[in-house]
């Protein structure tokens, strides 16, 4: 559990439909120098075919693996063995928790994603190893997000699941509210056009970090 806790503070998400400008290994590239602790491979409604989804998702766990950064799919168990990846990500309508982890065996991350402390404590039942939640803020990148469910959903998932179990805000995140974020009670935050789109990845990433570390002149 520690490991994952850790890893999550910084926790980039990303596919081919988050970079229209450029290559997305290399945002990937700068946003592991800037700092990310974390990568999930996220092709969503983006118009790549399956076999370069692979190739991409290939070159993109190469990077990680070259720096110790965890490599976690979205939604496609299948591709996150092809990929070997670290761990898998889900959400409410996809394959059912309990089944993936029976798929990725018991050494795979499995992360799940929850708006309640309902969904919260069913993820935990299920075998997750930890929980995504929001949307936080009105969000761009994910076309069917509900309304923005604000730090205090994290509050009171929290006041469900205790203070151990691994939590990472999402949804409309920038650096300047990572803090509301992690008062909440998150181990995290994480974050994909904020990094994604900047135009320089490295350093908002290294942004992210200064208000993660709460070493930003307020
Ligand atoms: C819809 C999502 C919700 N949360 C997360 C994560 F941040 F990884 F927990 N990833 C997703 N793809
Ligand atoms: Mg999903």
């Amino acid at each position: 559990m520690s490991f994952v806790k850790n890893s999550l503070s910084l926790y980039f998400i990303m596919g081919s439909q988050d970079c229209p400008h450029q290559d997305p290994v290399r945002v990937l590239e700068q946003a592991i120098n800037g700092g990310i602790t974390c990568f999930q491979y996220r092709e969503k409604n983006s118009g790549l075919h399956m076999h370069q989804t692979v190739l991409l998702g290939k070159k993109l766990r190469r990077l990680c693996r070259e720096h110790g950064i965890p490599f976690l799919v979205n939604d496609r168990v299948d591709l996150a063995l092809i990929l070997e990846a670290d761990g898998v990500h889900i959400g409410q309508e996809d394959l059912p928790a309990s089944e993936v982890r029976k798929i990725i065996g018991p050494d795979r991350i499995l992360g799940v994603s929850a708006e309640t402390p309902a969904e919260a404590e069913q993820a935990m039942l299920d075998g997750a190893d930890y929980i995504g939640v929001g949307p936080m803020y009105s969000t761009l990148s994910k076309k069917d997000a509900g309304e923005p469910i604000g730090p205090d959903a994290i509050q009171q998932i929290r006041r469900q699941i205790g203070s151990d179990f691994p939590i990472v805000g999402i949804g409309g995140i920038t650096p300047e509210r990572t803090p509301q974020v992690m008062e909440a009670g998150a181990d995290g935050v994480a974050v994909i056009s904020a990094i994604s789109k900047s135009g320089e990845p490295s350093e908002a990433a290294r942004r992210f970090r200064q208000y993660l570390s709460g070493s930003t002149k307020l």
